[in-house]
């Protein structure tokens, strides 16, 4: 008998879909399968009560919401027999999107029920797992400006990046990777991508892989902020990493050294952090449903 359990976000909007949960129990319902639903009000929450499920031996969690909510509840999954099903229901859906899964909650419920299991990458930033990316300079003071918003989707996050080009204060990196020591000039860009897109399919990283047991860093200095705005096509059609000015590298280990504290942005929330952040890859922590190529 697999055991599943469905996580849900109470509040509407945020993947709270009665036609999806009815198309869950459709698809994944039988005589093998016991199937529960569960609400999760908050991140702290969610985790806790995944913690508990993996207790209760729970073999597959799924999870309808964005990549925030995917962070907090397969955050309790790492190291664990568990695998972790996403059904998106976020603003961005970097996860969803980075592994193929419809956005249609009806056709990922039915595509993840054939998934594959696979065990992908994890990246650690001042201790806290991140599965997709984590931002450090202006892509991260986006999120401060997002999160006031009354509404979510991916309108919100341009008026927030525009908005942050005038309040975001940019200082500059003393950076260790993988042992070599740089010096990098304030940062407009400075993210570290697990998967390839930050959501809406802005892909950062068009060339990170999910099992290669190594981060993408991403940098471009604030001084060329004006070829960035004027490339942003390049962030769609996966080709920023060939733009004159960005410098990707792929690494294990990093430590960032800042002049003073400032939150990272983690899967789309922010968190604090102190100034200096160390990051590294947990290779293969996590077992996720990743729909077959059609
Ligand atoms: N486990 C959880 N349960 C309930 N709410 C959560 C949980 N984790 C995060 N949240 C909150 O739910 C809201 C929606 O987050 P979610 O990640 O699902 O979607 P999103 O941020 O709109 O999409 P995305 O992260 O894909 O851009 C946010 O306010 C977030 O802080």
């Amino acid at each position: 008998m697999e055991r599943v359990r469905v996580f849900v976000n109470p509040r509407s909007g945020f993947g709270f879909s009665p036609s999806a949960l009815k198309a869950i129990s459709e698809t994944w319902e039988d005589e093998q399968t016991e199937l529960t639903f569960q609400y999760s009000h908050s991140a702290e929450d969610g985790s806790r009560k995944a913690r508990r499920a993996v207790e209760e031996g729970i073999d597959t969690i799924l999870v309808m919401g964005g990549d925030g909510m995917i962070n907090s509840i397969g955050g309790a999954l790492l190291d664990t027999e568990a695998t972790l099903g996403v059904i998106p229901a976020g603003s961005g859906n970097g996860f969803a999107r980075h592994f193929n899964i419809p956005l249609p909650a009806e056709q990922a419920a039915r595509a993840l029920r054939k998934a594959k299991r696979r065990r992908i990458d994890v990246g650690l930033a001042a201790g806290r797992p991140f599965f997709v990316t984590c931002s450090m300079a202006w892509d991260a003071a986006i999120v401060r400006t997002f999160e006031k918003f009354p509404f979510r989707g991916p309108l919100p996050y341009v008026f927030a990046g525009v908005y942050e080009l005038f309040d975001y204060h940019p200082q500059p990196l003393e950076v260790e990777l993988d042992g070599d020591r740089m010096h990098l000039d304030p940062p407009l860009v400075f993210t570290v991508a697990n998967l390839t897109q930050y959501g809406n399919n802005a892909c950062i990283a068009p060339h990170a892989q999910a099992d290669d047991g190594r981060l993408e860093m991403v940098y471009m200095p604030n001084r060329d902020a004006p070829r960035f705005f004027t490339n942003l096509h390049r962030l769609f059609d996966r080709t920023l990493d060939t733009l004159p000015g960005v410098l990707t590298r792929s690494f294990r280990h990093m430590c960032v050294r800042r002049e003073n504290a400032d939150p990272l942005q983690m899967d789309g929330e922010l968190v604090d952090a102190p100034r200096s952040v160390e990051v590294e890859v947990r290779p293969g922590a996590l077992t996720v449903l990743v729909p077959d190529a059609e």
